[in-house]
């Protein structure tokens, strides 16, 4: 059963606190682990590779294949149902229309001393993609992974994604085609990271790696970062609803149920000002997980990790919901816009009762990889900008650095650097 809470009861802030601070990702031994994983992966290259993925994934990567090409790609996307294909097209040209509006403008501007400055815009040259498939394969975030590195203008965009026993599920490829995919690699994992990190003898390196992944993959990100760039890490997923008690309590429970299932250590929270509302979702998740194909992974997600927090006005909601900084924050309520203004921190938002989470992890147009584990309270979901850098220009004519150069010679005399004091005072006798 998932832990109930009532704000008014006595011990209600430190069984709070003890939910904010519960811990649902890598300990140190995966910490260890992974650190072996990656000195594998950069003293033996792909046959690191090959070990590992024989290991974890259960296949011979020389006899089943290490890559994936283009046509096979093409094939699986000619292939499709066609109302899967238009669904994926649907998702494609929506996740595209909204990372087009996030492409930064380059600037530049002439100050008062004739100084010109500013900024321009640039695509990393390759970004490596990670698509999980341990547990599930996400043809969503495929998408939701290479449609922002197409539209920041990247070279070279290589997928890794995991296939469990060697099988390859035919909607990653086609989505992998339609995005636009330049290498899809069959491996996963903290040795992937590793690999697109360092490179192997097969696998070229890139410069970011993006995704989301279980806890050797968030972990592997971290210890790789500086050796390339990383989006944030985004690891089990998370929701937190906000209901009152004028919604249908099956709905809720299917919305909390929608993040249980994807992970044993994925994390369900309600809060609700109503009692028997929350009496109610808390019988209908368990009724609806009784019919869930993935039941055994939803409930042990809703028993370890799951709660029902009962307020005492929704009013309490967005302090509390702050502290937990959820990678989802769905508020089904009346004024769902008087309660998100007063909202702080969270990955994505979901507003009102016909918004449900799962509608932003396939279909809005809004990025469904989003920093988890509260730390949307300092990183914001994978964009374009992920996939940029910004150079900043400095241009100066005589009369610009005979304005502002005297300043810089004292800064450097002051520092005792000569050479930089030298190097204006020159251009200030010319
Ligand atoms: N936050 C987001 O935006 C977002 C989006 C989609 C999925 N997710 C999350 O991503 C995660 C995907 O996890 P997954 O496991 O299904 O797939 P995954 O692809 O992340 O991990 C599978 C890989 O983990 C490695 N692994 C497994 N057991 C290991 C062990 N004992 N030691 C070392 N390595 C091991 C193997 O190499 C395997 O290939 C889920 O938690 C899901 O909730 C998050
Ligand atoms: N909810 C996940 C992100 O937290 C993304 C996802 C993919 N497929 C279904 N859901
Ligand atoms: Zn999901």
């Amino acid at each position: 059963m998932p832990l109930r809470l009532d704000s008014r009861d006595a011990g209600f802030a430190a069984a709070f606190t003890a939910l904010v601070d519960g811990r649902r990702e890598a300990d140190a031994d995966v910490s260890r682990d992974v650190a072996a994983i990656v000195a594998a992966v950069r003293e033996r290259g792909d046959a690191a590779l090959a070990d590992h993925t024989r290991r974890f994934d259960r296949h011979d990567l020389d006899s089943s294949g290490w890559r994936i090409d283009r046509s096979t790609c093409d094939t699986a996307l000619a292939g499709l149902d066609p109302a899967l294909r238009q669904a994926l097209e649907l998702a494609a040209t929506r996740i595209a229309a909204y990372h087009a509006a996030q492409r930064p403008a380059d600037s530049s501007r002439t100050d008062e001393a004739g100084v010109r400055m500013g900024a321009r815009w640039g695509a990393v040259e390759a970004a490596g993609l990670y698509v999980p498939g341990g547990r599930a394969a996400y043809p969503s975030s495929v998408l939701m992974n290479a449609i922002p590195a197409k539209v920041a203008g990247v070279d070279r965009i290589v997928m890794v994604t995991p296939t469990p026993d060697g099988v390859v599920n035919p909607l990653v490829l086609a989505a992998a085609a339609l995005a636009g995919v330049d290498e899809v690699w069959r491996i996963g994992g903290a040795q992937a990271i590793a690999a697109l990190a360092y490179g192997t003898e097969r696998i070229r390196p890139v410069d970011v790696v993006v995704g989301p992944g279980n806890a050797w993959v968030a972990e592997a990100k971290r210890q790789l970062y500086g050796v390339v760039g990383i989006d944030m890490v985004a690891g089990p997923s998370e929701i937190v609803v906000v209901a009152d008690k004028d919604n249908d309590p099956a709905w809720i429970a299917a919305d909390l149920l929608s993040q249980a299932e994807h992970d044993p250590t994925s994390q369900s929270i309600l809060f609700t000002d109503d009692a028997g509302f929350a009496d109610a979702v808390a019988a209908e998740v368990e009724a609806q997980l009784g019919r869930l194909a993935t039941g055994a992974t939803a409930r042990a997600s809703w028993d370890a990790n799951g709660a029902i927090v009962t307020v005492a006005s929704l009013d309490e909601v967005p302090a509390l919901s702050d502290r937990l900084a959820p990678e989802h924050l769905e508020l089904a309520v009346a004024d769902p816009q008087a309660l998100f203004d007063r909202v702080r921190h969270a990955g994505s938002v979901f507003l009102g009762r016909h918004a449900p989470e799962a509608v932003g992890d396939y279909v809005a147009g809004p990025n469904h990889v989003l920093p988890t584990g509260r730390r949307a309270r300092f990183a914001s979901g994978l964009s374009v900008l992920d996939f940029m850098k910004r150079t900043s220009f400095i241009a100066l004519d005589a009369a610009a650095i005979a304005a502002i150069g005297p300043a810089a010679v004292a800064l450097a005399t002051a520092e005792g650097l000569p050479a930089h004091a030298a190097s204006v005072a020159a251009r200030l006798e010319a």
